[in-house]
């Protein structure tokens, strides 16, 4: 292994992110009472240019007047390049509570992207004398965002979260879909007559997990847009979680349970990953560095496997 150690990513949940627009305060209290671990008040694409003031002005009160509970409030910006963005920075810095945690930055698609938010919102946090600094998300969802996502993982030592976006994504890459999220019809591979489903966000997941766990970010799954189906939300989780990715968003209140089902790790597993770990204690304690449990090698990989999950289960019931 390099000398240089794995960072530990933000010890705080984040199994889900429930959206919502701006311009929609009728829902904001729903939005606070929810499961969600995080929530993401939209100013983005959710929000018409008409209402992006307003919508600002609703954001801003609401995370004075609404009582957020332990999650982690965040609100999603505009891009880069609109003339919205820097306006939703200073009015969000200059007069929003600290009870602000988080910004969201869409459509990042270079380091330099990062390095500029940086800039302003530490100027701000340092005039307007605020305590709390502002952690960032970003997503990724175009081409030039995958292409330099390490560099955008290492930018700035305020990124917690990296999400997949999956709607601007494929639009950015010309992937021939609408669907936001899950599986693509077209995406299959043809053996003896018979359809094998693939997944045509695999690679862009693991290249931002990679990316997060180089640098100590949390990788989340984006948008999974039919919220009609359950079944297909599940799967699409169900395989983010396998790939390292620590939750998913929600762009409807009814995907919040789904999220936080999949991924919270389950009783028989984290009763396994405790027999692992206590199966490899004995172990070390004659001196073997692998032993078998339940009929398979364990060895000392195992142990960091078997820590993932329980370290995410602690986290979540410390919560
Ligand atoms: C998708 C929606 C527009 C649906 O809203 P609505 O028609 O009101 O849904 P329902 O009638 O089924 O609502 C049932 C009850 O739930 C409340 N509700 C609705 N939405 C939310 C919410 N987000 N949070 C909390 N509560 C919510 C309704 O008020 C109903 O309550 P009640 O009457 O008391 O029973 C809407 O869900 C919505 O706007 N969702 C979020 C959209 C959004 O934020 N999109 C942006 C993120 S996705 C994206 O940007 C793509 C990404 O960037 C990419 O590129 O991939
Ligand atoms: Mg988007």
């Amino acid at each position: 292994m390099s000398f240089r150690i794995q960072p530990t990513p933000p010890a705080r949940p984040n199994r889900c992110q429930l959206f919502g627009p701006g311009s929609r305060p009728a829902i904001f209290e729903k939005m606070a009472k929810s499961d969600a671990d995080v929530i993401n008040l939209d100013l983005e694409d959710s929000v018409a240019p008409s209402d992006k003031e307003s919508a600002r002005e609703n954001i801003i009160q609401a995370i004075g007047d609404i009582d957020w509970g332990n999650k982690t409030l965040s609100v999603r910006i505009n891009g880069l390049d609109t003339p919205y963005w820097y306006r939703d920075v200073v009015d969000l810095l200059e007069r929003a509570p600290e009870r602000l945690d988080q910004i969201m930055i869409p459509k990042v698609g270079c380091a330099g992207d990062l390095y500029a938010v940086d800039a302003l919102v530490s100027a701000i946090e340092a005039a307007k004398g605020r305590t709390k600094r502002i952690a960032f998300e970003v997503i990724i969802e175009s081409a030039a965002g995958i292409a330099h996502v390490e560099e955008i993982a290492a930018a700035s030592p305020r990124l917690q979260a990296m999400s997949l976006g999956a709607a601007d994504f494929a639009a950015s890459m010309g992937m021939q879909t609408t669907g936001i999220g899950g599986t693509q019809a077209n995406y299959y591979m043809l053996h003896e007559g018979a359809k094998y489903w693939s997944d045509p966000w695999h690679w862009a997941q693991t290249a931002i997990v990679a990316a997060c766990r180089t640098h100590g970010v949390l990788p989340v799954d984006g948008p999974f847009g039919d919220f009609s189906d359950d079944e297909g939300f599940r799967a699409q989780a169900l395989r983010s979680a396998t790939l390292g990715m620590v939750g998913k968003w929600a762009i409807h209140p009814k995907q919040v349970a789904l999220a936080n089902e999949v991924f919270t790790p389950s009783e028989e597993a984290v009763t396994e990953a405790r027999e692992i770990l206590a199966a490899m204690e004995e172990a070390k304690a004659k001196g073997e560095g692998a032993t078998v449990y339940k009929g398979r090698l364990v060895d000392i990989a195992s142990i960091k496997q078997a820590e993932v999950i329980v370290r995410q289960s602690e986290m979540i019931t410390a919560q």
